[in-house]
């Protein structure tokens, strides 16, 4: 059972001064930050230079893209057409939208019927719905909370759409954020298929024209003892692509590689950065993953504005056939993009990679049975 007062915000209870993170925050081992990480080195792509017809200097971006998929599987983005004043308008009005009282904010929240029924306590639990501002839904008294807020909205399909969460002064922001992203998104969808040797629409057509679009707008408050808490726990994206708004004054964000953590530097004024997600690794047969990333806080509060670009909810994720092989097997169940969807927050809550919560990597059992093979051919 979990104690409703858990569904307290992060900004409130951060504003309490603190001395120290209270305990359900509080990391059971130093995972955190024994060391200072280093910066990783992340490529910059262009994707106004990322077209079907592309001159041999467009094609020397599409080879960078690919290198930037295989290795880190993430890179930071201009040439997007958006101008810097407005990524920067979005990210004030995000930081406004934190900051007015909490009041204000509780009419967006996400716990269900707030109001109607005392708090959103049920049957002596508190129950989230995924939409709304607040925390990140906590399954169990075991788990250990992230230091951020959040407000989860979906934007796509527009028919989707929640108004009644949608705080007006991000409104026409956010209407017009979603319609100049998703244009990035599907250039990059385009660009990654005849990467692999495909024409331009093909995950196009594997994740619809209709596609179900999210954005969290996080805020990670300032944190007394940061070494001990994540803003977000490691994770990978419940996305094809995720392209992420990050915070133009503070770092946080980190990724694991061979390993190791490292930071992604603040980007430069006007850049995005993209981050694979769950679903292209699934649609590539693994030949580009979907890179492991945290947050991590300070003493300085720190804003993202991420759009997580997911297929239609009745499309089939699987390995594309045309990348599986006798040398390559699929290494992905088939699985409905709704049911991994739905898999998404009960992994995340769980600290898992919805890949492995669902079982949906098969390459294990592969190996497993042919281990035991070669066990008993030793035999
Ligand atoms: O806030 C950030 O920098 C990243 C957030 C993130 O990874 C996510 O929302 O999935
Ligand atoms: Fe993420």
């Amino acid at each position: 059972m979990v104690h409703p007062a858990q569904g307290q915000t992060v900004q409130d209870l951060a504003a309490g001064d603190l001395a120290a993170p209270p305990s359900r925050y509080v990391l059971r081992e130093n995972k955190n930050r024994l060391t200072t990480p280093e910066l990783a080195a992340i490529a910059t792509i262009d994707v106004s230079r990322l077209t079907a017809t592309a001159t041999a200097a467009d094609e020397e971006e599409a080879a960078k893209l690919r290198s930037a998929l295989q290795s880190w599987g993430l890179f930071a983005v201009t040439g997007h057409g958006m101008p810097e004043s407005f990524l920067d308008e979005i990210l004030s009005a995000t930081r406004n939208f934190f900051h007015l009282p909490p009041a204000t904010k509780e009419k967006y929240s996400n716990v269900i019927a707030a109001a109607a029924a005392g708090g959103g306590e049920i049957d002596g639990e508190t129950k989230y719905q995924n939409e709304g501002y607040g925390i990140d839904r906590i399954d169990t008294d075991e788990q250990i909370l992230d230091w951020c807020d959040r407000l989860y909205l979906q934007v796509q399909p527009e028919s989707n759409r929640q108004l009644e969460f949608w705080p007006p002064e991000l409104r026409e922001l956010l209407e017009e954020y979603t319609l100049r992203s998703e244009h990035v998104f599907r250039r990059l969808l385009a660009a990654v298929a005849r990467n692999l040797g495909f024409n331009s629409e093909f995950f196009a057509d594997k994740v619809g024209h209709n596609v179900s679009t999210y954005a969290r707008f996080t805020y990670y408050p300032p944190c007394p003892q940061p070494e001990l808490v994540y803003g977000l726990k490691p994770h990978t994206d419940n996305s094809v692509l995720t392209i992420l708004l990050l915070d133009n004054r503070v770092g946080g964000l980190q990724i694991l590689r061979d390993g190791r953590w490292l930071d992604i530097p603040v980007l430069t004024d006007g850049e995005l950065l993209v981050i694979a997600g769950d679903e292209i690794e699934i649609m590539s047969n693994g030949v580009f993953m979907a890179p492991v990333h945290r947050v991590v806080t300070s003493e300085r509060e720190r804003i993202s504005v991420v759009m997580f670009y997911q297929p239609e909810p009745e499309k089939v994720l699987a390995p594309s056939e045309e990348l599986v092989g006798e040398d390559r097997p699929a290494m992905y169940k088939r699985i409905e993009a709704k049911e991994f969807g739905d898999g998404f927050w009960d992994a995340f809550a769980a600290g898992e990679r919805t890949i492995d919560f669902l079982k949906v990597k098969v390459v294990e059992q592969q190996q497993q049975q042919q281990s035991e093979v070669a066990v008993s051919t030793s035999a």
